[in-house]
């Protein structure tokens, strides 16, 4: 199998992940699979969303149907953006290339993470669909600064800041497979990052609060962040109401409800079930969006009607590059537009606007 060629049986995301099972190293594929502790909110994500039903409403005239729809004032094609995923040239040669020209050739938007293998600007120029930066919190104030300028400069439109992993989940399954970074894969775009100072500890200090959890961002950093940019602000990792009205009321212009793919903090519930309160605790108009086990157009369909704008795709993504590059990942993403169109027309929904809680089988 050559690195764009889609085989003949990938007909579901789930063929990707069975695939990129079989192309990629055992660490990697377990490091990108795997999640915290005892991987119950990994399980959770999953198991979540396939528990909600449809309840389809029957000859309604749906041949106007789109899934069109506008995010933080952009129309984009479908509910649907790709994650940010860190170091994508571990699983491809061309890593976030790849998966930038798919998205454009799909017009599907991309969050580029700070952790990406290729330059912000460089992803950008193959980057014709919808373009947001993620940021990691780095120590430095200024260095922040330094990467939103560049974000702006080359063009992205929205600033995600990612908040719910200021230290890795206790990642079990990727300490079993012994991964590590493979040699030559790097963060380049922080390699100019101001050296962190070096830590010592007494035996009685923490090595999580006193070391690591020291350079995590606080909501004050969070507020000071919206303050330097023109670009909207998207708080990234939200599980709570509270922290959803919070993250408003300092002026994000929307969160991402997510548990990082269950690979943070164990035990946490699934983004799917907390979205409709955090929905009836920011209001109608608020953006919000939502990650975790997405793999079917269905799955879409079910978080917009639990109330968000649109959904992210993280793991299949890596899955569908690892096997096929650039045209992998559009295939997976062609693959989930068209499933979402499917349960749409027959479900009864034109639009995207048509989709909610009443789309949903005792859900009301
Ligand atoms: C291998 C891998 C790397 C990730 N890297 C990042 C990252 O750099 N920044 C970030 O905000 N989230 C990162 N995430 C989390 C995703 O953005 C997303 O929240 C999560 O994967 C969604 O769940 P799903 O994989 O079930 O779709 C990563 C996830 C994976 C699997
Ligand atoms: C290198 C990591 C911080 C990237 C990430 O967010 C993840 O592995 O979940």
């Amino acid at each position: 199998m050559t690195a764009s060629t889609i085989p003949n049986d990938v007909l579901c995301v789930a063929d990707y992940q069975r695939l990129a099972k079989e192309v990629l190293p055992h660490s990697i594929y377990e490091y990108i699979y795997g999640g915290g502790g005892d991987e119950l909110t990994l399980k959770q994500n999953h198991s979540a969303l396939n528990a909600i039903q449809l309840w389809p409403r029957v000859l309604n005239d749906v041949t106007q149907g789109t899934t069109a729809t506008t995010v933080l004032g952009e129309l984009w094609r479908s509910p649907i953006m790709l994650a940010p995923v860190a170091f994508q040239t571990m699983v491809h040669q061309e890593g976030e290339i790849a998966t930038a020209r798919a998205a454009s050739a799909l017009d599907v938007g991309m969050m580029v993470s700070t952790l990406a293998s290729h330059s912000i600007e460089g992803i950008s120029e193959c980057l014709s669909s919808p373009k947001w930066f993620q940021l990691y919190w780095q120590l430095d104030r200024g260095f922040n600064l330094e990467l939103v300028r560049r974000a702006e400069q080359s063009g992205y439109t929205a600033l995600v800041v990612t908040v719910d992993s200021a230290i890795h989940g206790i990642r079990n399954r990727a300490q079993r497979a012994h991964f590590t970074l493979p040699e030559g894969i790097t963060a380049i775009n922080l390699a100019n990052r101001p050296p962190l100072p070096s830590n010592s500890f007494t035996p009685d200090q923490s090595i999580v609060f006193q070391g690591m959890m020291s350079e995590a961002p606080t909501w004050e950093d969070i507020a000071w962040l919206i303050k330097q940019t023109e670009l909207p602000v998207v708080v990234k990792g939200i599980l709570h109401p509270s922290d959803a009205i919070k993250a408003k009321s300092i002026g994000a212009k929307g969160v991402v409800v997510s548990n990082h793919g269950g690979r943070t903090l164990d035990c946490v519930p699934s983004a799917i079930e907390v979205l409709p309160d955090i929905r009836q605790a920011v209001g109608e108009s608020f953006t919000l969006l939502m990650d975790g086990g997405i793999q079917r157009g269905t799955d879409v369909f079910k978080a917009v009607a639990l109330g968000a704008n649109a959904v992210l795709i993280g793991r299949p993504q890596i899955y569908a590059l690892a096997v096929a590059g650039a045209a992998g990942v559009a295939h997976m993403l062609r693959i989930l537009r068209e499933e979402l169109e499917v349960a749409m027309a027959l479900a009864g929904a034109a639009t995207i606007e048509d989709i909610s809680p009443v789309s949903l089988y005792k859900r009301r």
